[in-house]
């Protein structure tokens, strides 16, 4: 039977991440399953061919094999209020994922909605909890290091690009206790090998589709010899399982990994969502498009095909550039 055809899609966060609000775009099908093509707002057309690499690995290839069972992962906050962010943080830990990655340095916000933040999500963890920050490179190096000061007053596990470039984090890092993670600075395995040797970061945060893939994450986490933690870019749950494929073949995973974003969403095109249990998400669970599911995600009529085109063309690059090989 041939595969049904790609299937577009278009969900609304349950609220609003940084600058994201909706997540679109296509579901692919392929001899070993499932695919997502879903490159965030604002991707150029490498990181879009990645993307797509990513999802035809997932369609027609499949993933190596896993290394472990399950998969630990953070709950994610983003730049709410106190009390809201206590709620999530409350909610995470009654459900039995005790790591916590709060977002700070919103724009328009300031020190004391960070610190705010920071410290209704450490109350409602209690001690046994743990705290991260992702500052998504929104802080220059002297505020960086004021500031992860100041957070550290509720124990951070490690801040998350605090500053845009490469060389910024290695001059946080050289001036601050808490580890860094490496996000944005990180989107090939040569990028992943300049940050190890600028010294830029303890740990690399990992995202299969603007890495061009499962193995191309493979490739990174070997090219940087550091640790790695996996992360989404707030996929359905058909781009969360190639995330979690990554993070169970990975020689190590000394981190949760932030993939716990299903519930970001107000819908998801799976039943049941690739949600964690007791602070897990089962690894080696193949994933596929529920129709009726789909059928309730999909663009309104008048954006119909763009989706569709957006992945031909992404396709077409990445077969130029042999991205994900
Ligand atoms: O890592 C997580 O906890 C969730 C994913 C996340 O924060 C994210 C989601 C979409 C785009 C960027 C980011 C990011 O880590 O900066
Ligand atoms: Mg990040």
């Amino acid at each position: 039977m041939r595969p049904p055809g790609p299937l577009e899609f278009s969900v609304a966060l349950r609220g609003p991440l940084r600058s994201l609000v909706r997540r679109e775009g296509v579901l692919v099908a392929g001899a070993a399953g499932w695919g997502e093509f879903s490159p965030l707002p604002g991707a150029d057309p490498w990181e879009a061919a990645r993307c797509a690499a990513a999802a035809r690995e997932a369609a027609e290839e499949g993933w190596p094999a896993p290394v472990r069972s399950r998969v630990p992962v953070n709950a994610t906050v983003a730049a709410v209020g106190p009390e809201a962010a206590a709620g999530l943080a409350k909610r995470a830990a009654a459900s039995g994922c005790l790591v916590v990655k709060v977002k700070v340095a919103e724009p328009g916000q300031g020190e004391a909605d960070d610190l705010a933040r920071l410290e209704a999500v450490r109350d409602a963890l209690g001690p046994a909890g743990r705290v991260r920050v992702d500052a998504n490179g929104g802080w220059g190096v002297e505020r960086a290091v004021r500031m992860i000061r100041l957070l550290d007053r509720f124990g951070l596990e490690y801040v998350e690009q605090p500053c845009a470039t490469a060389r910024e984090l290695a001059a946080v890092r050289r001036a601050v206790d808490v580890p860094v993670a490496a996000d944005e600075s990180v989107r090939t395995a040569a990028d992943a090998a300049r940050v190890a040797a600028l010294a830029a970061a303890d740990v690399v945060v990992l995202k299969t589709a603007p890495l061009g893939g499962v193995r191309a994450g493979l490739r990174a986490a070997e090219a940087c010899g550091l640790p790695v933690v996996v992360s989404s870019c707030v996929e359905t749950s058909v781009g969360l399982a190639a995330g979690v494929a990554l993070a169970a073949a990975l020689p190590e995973l000394p981190y949760a990994c932030g993939l716990g974003t299903a519930s970001l969403l107000a819908e998801d095109v799976a039943v049941p969502p690739l949600a964690p249990v007791g602070g897990y998400i089962a690894a080696g669970r193949p994933v596929a498009p529920d129709p009726a599911r789909v059928a309730a995600c999909a663009p309104v009529a008048a954006r119909r095909g763009r989706l569709v085109a957006a992945w031909r063309a992404a396709g077409e690059q990445a077969a130029h550039a042999g991205a994900g090989r």
